[in-house]
């Protein structure tokens, strides 16, 4: 069923002031479903926001690049903002790069930053939030800074073995794609982002997607879940 419903961004007063949450203005009011096999559909101008959850090597990064593709949105991943961050020799960087080798989650308010500047620069206002939140202070801590919430979230539900396999595999030069790092993200993951999952399971906003098969034969499992929109 349909229901229309305004902006959370009156929820959170003591919020900074940004292009997302001045409520008012900008992304007011936005529709939604109350189902969780419905979707919203945003309306040009109003903030979209799908946040992209998996273990490492679930293939977030892989399905990210074809809903851009076919749905027109702007992938922000957090995990590429902070090695930008990294490799920018930015103050940040060296706990960052230090907390990205030991498998752990960096500062959320570090992290919430990054995605607010990505998603303030750019003139779309459709966003995949790719590998975040990790952690219910990641998600809490986007909800008061961007004062937003997820209009969508996708988890891609992997076989550990099957995310180990594809991480040492992907050859892209990562200081974390190795077995110890690799062991780590997954402890990791069992402990703090269960607890999100469960969380937008609970509120009817998750598309839980089987991640074993090819790209393409998962990517036509995305495909409905974003069909109502035009790219
Ligand atoms: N369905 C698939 N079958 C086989 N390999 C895949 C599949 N999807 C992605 N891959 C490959 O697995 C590796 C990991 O994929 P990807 O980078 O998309 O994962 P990710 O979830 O973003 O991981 P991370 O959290 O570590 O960034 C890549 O080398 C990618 O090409
Ligand atoms: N919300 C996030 C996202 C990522 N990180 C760090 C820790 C991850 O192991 C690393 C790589 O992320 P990925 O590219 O796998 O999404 O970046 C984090 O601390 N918080
Ligand atoms: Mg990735």
């Amino acid at each position: 069923m349909w229901r229309r419903v305004a902006s959370v961004s009156h929820l959170f007063s003591h919020s900074k002031s940004t292009k997302f949450n001045q409520g008012a203005s900008t992304f007011k009011i936005w529709e939604t479903f109350t189902s969780e096999s419905e979707i919203p559909t945003p309306s040009k101008g109003s903030l979209f926001v799908t946040f992209v959850l998996g273990g490492p090597g679930s293939g977030k990064g892989t399905q990210c690049a074809k809903i851009v593709e076919a749905f027109g949105f702007t992938h922000v991943s957090a995990g590429d903002l902070l090695r930008r961050e990294i490799a920018s020799g930015s103050a940040y960087g060296s706990v960052i790069l230090s907390t990205i080798r030991e498998g752990k989650i960096v500062p959320s308010q570090v992290t919430v930053e990054l995605i607010q500047k990505e998603m303030e620069s750019s003139d779309n206002y459709k966003f995949l939030i790719d590998g975040f939140p990790r952690s219910e202070e990641n998600r809490k801590a986007f909800e008061k800074t961007i004062g937003a919430e997820p209009d969508v979230v996708l988890f891609f539900d992997c076989p550990e073995q099957e995310m180990v396999k594809r991480v040492l595999n992907r050859n892209q030069g990562r200081v974390d794609d190795n077995i110890d790092t690799i062991k780590k993200r997954l402890e990791i993951f069992d402990e703090l982002n269960w607890p999100v999952i469960n969380y937008y399971s609970q509120r009817g906003k998750l598309h839980k997607i089987n991640a074993v098969g090819t790209v393409d034969e998962i990517f036509e499992k995305v495909r409905p879940i974003f069909a109502p929109l035009s790219k």
